[in-house]
């Protein structure tokens, strides 16, 4: 595998009419154009994953959360040996105190999703996996193995 980047991701939790909702957007451009992603990204040199999640939730929605109200849940990597994508290793954390309220960016139409109905055949099929994990108090180290195509999730281990 080649050195993986570092990168975030923030499960933004709200209750809205009494339902447990998840901060998620359709991502309008680059790897992944089309699909329905928790928002996050690459972390930046010299910056701390943590200080990244904040950063990149407020680009891609609006919303602001202190740093110190992100939860680490684990580390997974993204793993494509025969090409179709570029490995990520994802720091994944999780809050319920971001505040505002969510606005489109130019790399995401950000939306509100009841946890129970989440749109999975528009996820990564990796989330169906960690996503859980995350939100039921966390994991260690996982890694999603995707095949050639860059879509079909082969195999995971850790979860
Ligand atoms: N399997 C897989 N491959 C790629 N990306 C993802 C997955 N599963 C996921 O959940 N994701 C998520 C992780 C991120 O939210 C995006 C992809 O991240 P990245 O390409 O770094 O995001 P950008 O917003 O384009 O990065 P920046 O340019 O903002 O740093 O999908």
């Amino acid at each position: 595998m080649s050195e993986p980047i570092e990168t975030c991701l923030v499960v933004v939790t709200r209750t809205l009419e009494g339902r447990t909702h998840l901060a998620l957007g359709e991502k309008l451009r680059g790897f992944g154009q089309g699909r329905m992603v928790v928002p996050g990204g690459k972390v930046d040199p010299g910056e701390t994953p943590r200080r990244a999640a904040a950063r990149e939730l407020f680009e891609e929605t609006s919303l602001r959360v202190n740093d110190a109200d992100l939860d680490a849940r684990g580390v997974v990597t993204f793993a494509f040996p025969d090409g179709g994508g570029v490995d990520m290793r994802v720091h994944v954390f999780v809050t319920d105190a971001a505040a505002g309220e969510p606005k489109d960016s130019d790399e995401l139409l950000v939306t509100w999703v009841p946890v129970d109905a989440l749109p999975t055949s528009r996820m990564w099929p990796d989330n169906v996996h960690w996503l859980p994990a995350a939100l039921a108090g966390g994991f260690d180290e996982a890694t999603f193995t995707y095949a050639a195509d860059g879509a079909t999730l082969a195999s995971h281990t850790g979860i």
